[in-house]
């Protein structure tokens, strides 16, 4: 038995009206890729803030190496062999690799020996990077790179990596899962933090589940059903989406060849961009992130003007439109960035339900906002789509990440739209709460509303989308029955090949 690099015990951390963590205990040791599962909210970011010295627990005591581990801060933590990679990335998109790279260092060497450094790091770990490259060209994949080198160039013992293949290609996964390999070989311990339990079970030695900040169990994720872990988490049973019979009906929006600028430096012009959305169906957009699906649902939802006839609902053209007059017309949007885009951090859940739901919801009149009717659509949402919360005067920073993207896509469905776009819909959400969107977002369609769910989870796509398109490089490859589709053909849609043939049934 190998000695523990960590061990954790009886960790408690409470926040006013929830307990994150609660006597939580188990060990990593050195040369494991450990798991930390849980369904949103368990308390996963908040265990690994504690070890990363972010959070300081209520109670309880860390041992690293057999000694006292108590890090006062993130910089003590890393002297002490403990890194992060966070979901978030921490990078400036003007700056190049080895700019940023020195930026969260202490004592950076000069520029040439730390582009050398960066060099070789790549080159040893096989996470191909160029450190002259500015950051803001670069793919989401090649930025946690960045942040993975970061975490290397100080000879970690412990990585922490928080849901890190949400933002990448299966090719880019099979790299990254290498380079994790060769580390645990020279004896570094991975806390792995993921909802993709298919890819825990390849990757992981070991998992411990929380739920509801508590430590409910640790398993061998290799030995254990991927459903078996997800009810690990929930406690209980869930059903998996099912597929509904579609019958398309009339056309309700309708892009003609649009061509627009992205609205900023490092964002992607779409080109050339045709498609029309029917009620009663989900047309499922893939690609990598990046290939112009942020201008995409920009354009759509209003916040990026477009010619005014190159966009029509169903026979009005509302491409210069605001987002407000389309939501008048019964078009709803609900972007991928949660903070600051989808909800305003500071604000409670009540007041973020005011942000798309005013007119339809009657939550203002003449000005003057009726807080009860807006306290109450808030609880409904809270509800509908069981957003783990103290309640809705509580400020949407507090809540966990998955929970906050249940209320934003919540949000938007409890206001019944005819039209609705969706970015990601199930980014950072648990198997159980993504099922429960999932199905939403289906059971919305067969009651006749026209659904566009841009999103990178391929599978995600294949299960729910009745035709499917692919963004590469801000154009749209040709929209194909889902049902007719290969994986190799969607991989081929993916890369570019715009006008292949495919099969129609
Ligand atoms: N700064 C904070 N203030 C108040 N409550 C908080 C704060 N941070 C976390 N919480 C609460 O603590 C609980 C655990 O949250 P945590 O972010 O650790 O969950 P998680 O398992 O990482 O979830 P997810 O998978 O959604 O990211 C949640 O109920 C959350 O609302």
């Amino acid at each position: 038995m190998t000695e523990p690099l960590l061990s954790i015990e009886g960790l408690t951390k409470a926040y006013p009206g929830v307990v994150a963590n609660e006597d939580v205990s188990f060990d990593i040791r050195a040369g494991e890729v450990h798991a930390l599962l849980g369904e949103n909210g368990a308390g996963k970011s908040t265990l690994v803030k504690m070890i990363y010295g972010l959070v300081k627990p209520d109670s309880g005591t860390m041992h690293l190496h057999g000694s006292p581990f108590t890090p006062s801060e993130p910089s003590d933590a890393r002297r002490q062999g403990v890194a992060m990679v966070f979901q978030h990335f921490s990078l400036f998109d003007a700056l190049t690799v080895a700019e940023n790279v020195a930026l969260g260092m202490e004592t950076p060497p000069p520029m040439r020996t730390l582009a050398a450094r960066i060099r070789e790091v790549s080159e040893t770990y096989g996470l191909p990077l160029d450190p002259t490259r500015t950051v803001g060209d670069l793919s989401a994949g090649e930025r946690q790179r960045v942040e993975i080198i970061r975490c290397l160039l100080q000879e970690p013992r412990l990585l922490i990596m928080d849901e890190p293949t949400s933002v990448l290609t299966p090719q880019e996964v099979a790299i990254l899962f290498e380079t994790l390999r060769k580390l645990t070989s020279e004896g570094v311990a991975i806390l792995y933090i993921s909802h993709k339990l298919e890819e825990i079970r390849t990757l992981c030695d070991r998992a411990t589940v929380l739920r509801r900040g508590r430590n409910v169990g640790t398993c061998d994720p290799a030995q254990t059903t991927a459903q078996a872990m997800a009810e690990m988490m929930v406690g209980s049973a869930f059903a998996t989406p099912a597929r509904r019979d579609t019958s398309p009906g009339k056309a309700r929006l309708t892009l003609d060849a649009l061509s627009v600028r992205a609205p900023s430096a490092f964002g992607t012009s779409l080109k050339d961009v045709s498609l029309t959305l029917h009620a009663g169906e989900i047309l499922g957009i893939g690609g990598v992130a990046g290939n112009g699906q942020d201008e995409l649902l920009a354009a759509l939802s209003g916040e990026l003007p477009v010619p005014q006839g190159a966009l029509r609902l169903d026979d009005t053209p509302i491409g210069r439109l605001p987002p407000q007059a389309r939501r008048d017309l019964g078009l709803f949007a609900a972007p991928e960035e949660r903070l600051g885009h989808a909800a305003a951090p500071e604000m409670s859940l009540t007041e973020n339900t005011l942000l798309t739901g005013a007119t339809k919801q009657n939550l203002s009149n003449r000005g003057f906002l009726h807080w009860p009717r807006a306290q109450g659509f808030a609880e409904k949402v809270i509800a509908a789509f069981d957003v783990r919360t103290p309640g809705p005067n509580t400020a949407v920073r507090a809540l966990s990440g998955g929970n906050l993207q249940k209320f934003v896509i919540g949000r938007e469905m409890a206001h019944d739209p005819e039209v609705l776009i969706v970015n990601q819909p199930t980014w950072g959400v648990d198997a159980a709460a993504a099922a429960f969107i999932r199905q939403a977002l289906m059971d919305l369609a067969a009651k006749g509303a026209a659904i566009l769910v841009i999103s990178q989870d391929l599978d995600e796509l294949m299960q729910i989308s009745d035709r499917f398109a692919a963004l590469n490089a801000g154009c749209l490859s040709d929209i194909h029955p889902t049902a007719a589709l290969t994986t190799e053909q969607v991989g081929l849609m993916m890369g570019g090949a715009h006008d292949m043939e495919v099969a129609h049934v």
